[in-house]
């Protein structure tokens, strides 16, 4: 079996302290195998949220360890964590977190300028993105004049900007209509297959959740089953 691109062993999440303390995961263990799709489901408050901010390396665990290609990323300093987000994972969330003000490039090509890119390589890369999602007439637009779809398209375009090896989505279609947010399951499953990026998608959907790999379903900060999609 191909070795697992991310490892999870005995993950645990406690927020706060004393009486009001309040344990989001309880002890998880979880193998990503590189270039799958993974849906984490479960029910609000079940825990989906943190396992996923997690994994993203966004926060840290209470305890456990989550090893990111043979390598346990709790030995990394907040910075090499920054720089490690930055060049493997690409982001994908209901709300956009677009720069409103900003144009649709500049957004898109965000990452590389964190990332030190000169402009005239940022320009090109970004351009590219924007291409493959079928928005490069938007490139001069401002984020704000855009329809829903478009923004979520966006938003994927900036997650791939970095060549990433997994995106994480969080209700990637929760705030489009039904047949947008076809188009936008179908972008990020086309990139699963045609490049092998790893998916890992939490959401409430449960035909997103099906056209998944593989499903975890949380409850109470427990994996509380497993289920494979026959393929
Ligand atoms: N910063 C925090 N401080 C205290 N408790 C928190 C914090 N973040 C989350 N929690 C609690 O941890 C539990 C799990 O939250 P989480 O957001 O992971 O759930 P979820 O399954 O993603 O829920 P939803 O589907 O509603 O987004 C919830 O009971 C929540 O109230």
């Amino acid at each position: 079996m191909a070795s697992p691109l991310i490892s999870v062993s005995n993950l645990r999440k406690t927020y706060g302290s004393g009486p009001s303390a309040f344990e989001a995961l309880k002890g998880l263990d979880l193998d990503i195998i590189e270039g799958e799709s993974l849906a984490i489901v479960g029910r609000s408050g079940s825990g989906k949220s943190t396992l996923m901010h997690l994994l993203a390396l966004l926060d840290r665990p209470t305890a456990g360890t989550i090893t990111l290609d043979g390598t346990d990323t709790s030995r990394l300093s907040a910075r090499q964590l920054n720089r490690t987000r930055n060049s493997t994972f690409g982001f994908v969330f209901q709300q956009f977190f677009l720069n409103a003000q900003a144009g649709v490039l500049d957004n898109v090509t965000l990452p590389l300028k964190i990332a030190g890119v000169p402009r005239r390589e940022r320009v090109a890369r970004g351009m590219a993105a924007l291409a493959q999602l079928e928005l490069d007439d938007k490139a001069g637009n401002t984020a704000n004049n855009l329809s829903g779809g478009q923004k979520q398209r966006v938003v994927i375009a900036r997650a791939l900007i970095n060549r990433p090896r997994v995106i994480f989505a969080d209700e990637p279609t929760g705030n489009l209509d039904t047949a947008t947010g076809g188009v936008v399951e179908d972008i990020l499953f086309d990139l699963n297959r045609r490049q092998g990026i790893n998916l890992v998608v939490v959401t409430h959907d449960e035909d997103l959740a099906s056209r998944c790999d593989r499903s975890i379903y949380l409850r109470d900060g427990l994996i509380a089953a497993y289920e494979e999609v026959a393929a």
